[in-house]
């Protein structure tokens, strides 16, 4: 019998086997802590309780994810700085650090500076590497390796296989992390420095939400203070696109990051509106934001009158002149409305103070403060910088025609003006019939009276579909932070949609960010994405068609039925599409979707709505047009593109709402039709 100790497979079975008795070590000391006698009040214990929880769960050795994916052999050993305390020469990568008894390494975190040749060496750039090697899982066991000598120059480059077999794995269940397998150019951007936004323009598929997602993860790991304190946050354009990716960050051992759609972070109002496209563009425009500017400083009026204080037996005057020349003083300086009338009855009371002294009195600090909420002084400041309510004044702003004509003055036209105007004008902020675009706008308004406070870093995703107003609304989330931006001009299907990655990063305050392209798709098949591009030049004429890495063509049915056959005939290709491995969705126009759910319950096939988890036992969605966007399907029965394209208010928006459904597929796209197809697929 072979000794096991020189047979490579077992002995890096053997250093799989350690390493998760380590990790479990690692846990039961955590566990055993006795926070007791180190916390003074119960405060503290509950904090310190909390986070030695969040430790414990993230030390959770998880059965399905292997504990570590790859092994790099360095041919010197790395500099200290890069190493980070881990010696030696060898290591092996993984999700987390895992270390032994005696602290030394065993896994090392994918985030780690000494763990990234495994992302970017190549034969012509080895980085020091040796040999890399990937390792093969079946059902949480370690089967197989694959090695690269990337300094053997006997040795040709080749394809990865075990890369591919990753890559091309059926879909189940939410979307999954991919640190085993981030690419090069992917990993450029996951990498890149806190300090600088990122925008990243990519063809469906080419991995920008993982990418993204990724990029968190790696900025917590490398400024974990900074961004502890500060925060991060995700934004996505709907609740099941969020539910879909909600799985990757904790599965990577982040649980802190904050997860969002634009409509959440503005929700100061209900939404119970909606407006026409003409209006929602134009509420979405960034001349909105002078006009609300103007609005909200409308009710600054110079003093006309001496403020008078009395105290005991003495009056104080100030006179006019000198508090108009404090109130000029405030609108010239560069703080928030806020923060201005805070500051005036202070100033007010400041010159009370000062005339005191002239009399040879000696007023100390609280003299001041009750200066400054002396009723006289109070009502001066009412009446020179009135409160604004941020929901009230937008509500004047849509209701009262004349205040609105004096806002816009010079930025929006008498037709512009009536198009924001409410036909009927709401009574009051409760009763009024509030969009999702007038959130927006109360959130601005929010942000001239009071600073919003800026996280550390915001990835938003789908971002092409923001307005500028909406962009401003983002953007002051990360004043001080940075931002990754991601998103495809193609599948832009607001009215509002982006037209120029510059544009909106000057609308998010990001103005000269860098823009990069990721051209690669790991998603849909060459056969489909040939197909989904015959609509680029009517969409997205300056875009480049998406390579695909899958190795198979992929399967592409386009059939036309009669009408009277299309709801059976769909329901078919669900079944059949069921007969095969992975997820399963249908997509259809939001105004089919309740018919062809009924036509599959009819028919005994349970269904899932978008975003909800798909098992082994339900593997079948049911997907509005609308809410398809970011998400993915091994199968995908597409029914009737005109429909799809009828659903949307133009042309151009209904092509790209085609392209996103089109692109969801990950081995396989069967589109049914009773309508004519749109002519640009057709050719
Ligand atoms: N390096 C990679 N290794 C393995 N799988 C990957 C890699 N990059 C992306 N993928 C997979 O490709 C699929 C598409 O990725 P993702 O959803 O991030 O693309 P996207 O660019 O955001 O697409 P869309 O424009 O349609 O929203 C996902 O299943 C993702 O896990």
């Amino acid at each position: 019998m072979s000794d096991p100790s020189h047979d490579p497979l077992q002995r890096e079975q053997t250093h799989l086997t350690e390493s998760r008795a380590a990790l479990r070590a690692m846990r039961a000391d955590v566990e055993a802590l006795d926070i007791r006698d180190v916390t003074a009040n119960w405060v503290n214990a509950a904090v310190l309780r909390s986070q030695v929880d969040a430790r414990i769960k993230a030390l959770a050795d998880l059965a399905h994810t292997p504990l570590f994916f790859g092994r790099l052999d360095y041919l010197h050993a790395p500099g200290a700085e890069q190493a980070e305390g881990a010696e030696g020469e060898q290591f092996y990568i993984g999700r987390r650090h895992v270390h032994d008894a005696e602290g030394d390494p065993m896994v090392i975190d994918w985030r780690a500076p000494v763990s990234q040749p495994f992302y970017r060496a190549s034969k012509t750039e080895p980085m020091d590497i040796a040999l890399r090697r990937r390792f093969g899982y079946t059902g949480g066991e370690l089967t197989a390796y694959e090695d690269e000598h990337l300094t053997d120059p006997t040795e040709d480059a080749h394809a990865s296989r075990l890369l591919q077999s990753e890559i091309e794995k059926p879909r189940v269940g939410p979307m999954r992390d991919i640190v085993a397998t981030i690419q090069p150019e992917q990993d450029e951007i996951v990498r890149a420095g806190i300090g600088g936004t990122v925008c990243v323009q990519g063809a469906p598929g080419t991995g920008k939400t993982a990418v993204g997602l990724h990029r968190v993860a790696y900025l917590l790991y490398a400024h974990r203070e900074r961004l502890a304190r500060t925060g991060t946050l995700v934004v996505g354009p709907n609740a099941s696109f969020l539910r879909y990716i909600e799985q990757v960050l904790p599965a990577l051992g982040e649980l802190e990051v904050k997860q969002a759609t634009v409509d959440d972070l503005v929700a100061h109002v209900e939404v119970r509106g909606s407006d026409s496209a003409a209006t929602a563009t134009l509420k979405g425009d960034a001349r909105l934001a002078q006009v609300l500017r103007r609005a909200v400083y409308d009710g600054v009026t110079m003093p006309t009158e001496t403020v008078v204080v009395v105290r005991g037996s003495r009056r104080w005057r100030v006179p006019a002149y000198e508090l108009q020349e404090t109130v000029r003083e405030l609108l010239d300086r560069d703080i928030r409305y806020g923060a201005a009338r805070e500051a005036l009855p202070q100033r007010i009371a400041h010159a009370v103070l000062v005339r005191m002294e002239r009399a040879g009195e000696a007023p100390d600090d609280r003299v001041q403060d009750a200066v400054a909420r002396n009723a006289a002084v109070k009502a001066a400041v009412k009446e020179a910088w009135p409160a604004v309510d941020p929901a009230k004044l937008v509500l004047r702003l849509l209701g009262d025609a004349e205040f609105l004509a004096r806002c816009a003055a010079g930025v929006l036209s008498e037709e512009e003006q009536r198009l924001l105007l409410w036909d009927k004008p709401a009574r009051s902020v409760r009763s009024a019939k509030w969009s999702a675009a007038d959130a927006v706008l109360i959130d601005e308004v929010r942000d001239l009276v009071e600073r919003t406070p800026s996280l550390g870093h915001v990835v938003v995703d789908e971002a092409q579909d923001l307005s500028p107003m909406q962009y401003r609304a983002v953007g002051r989330r990360c004043t001080t932070g940075s931002a990754t931006v991601l998103g495809d001009i193609a599948q832009g299907t607001t009215p509002w949609a982006t037209a120029s990655w510059e544009e909106a990063l000057e609308h998010l305050g990001k103005a000269g960010a860098q823009v990069e392209e990721l051209t690669t798709g790991f998603r849909v098949p060459r056969a489909v994405i040939a197909y989904a591009s015959r609509l680029l030049p009517s969409i997205a004429p300056g875009l480049k068609e998406a390579t695909s890495i899958r190795e198979s063509e992929g399967d592409l049915v386009v059939r036309p039925l009669p009408a009277g056959e299309l709801d059976a005939e769909v329901v078919r290709a669900c079944v059949a599409a069921l007969e095969r491995e992975g997820s399963v969705g249908l997509i259809a126009a939001d105004a089919r979707c309740p018919r062809l759910g009924a036509a599959l319950t009819e028919s005994g096939l349970p269904h899932l709505a978008p975003g909800e988890e798909t098992t082994a036992d339900a593997r079948l969605t049911l997907v509005p047009a609308s809410l398809a966007k970011g998400l993915e399907y091994d199968y995908v029965v597409l029914d009737d593109p005109a429909s799809i394209v009828a659903g949307e208010p133009d042309e151009r928006t209904g092509l790209r709402r085609l392209y996103v459904c089109l692109t969801r597929a990950v081995s396989g796209l069967t589109v049914l039709h009773a309508e004519e197809l749109p002519e640009q697929l057709a050719a």
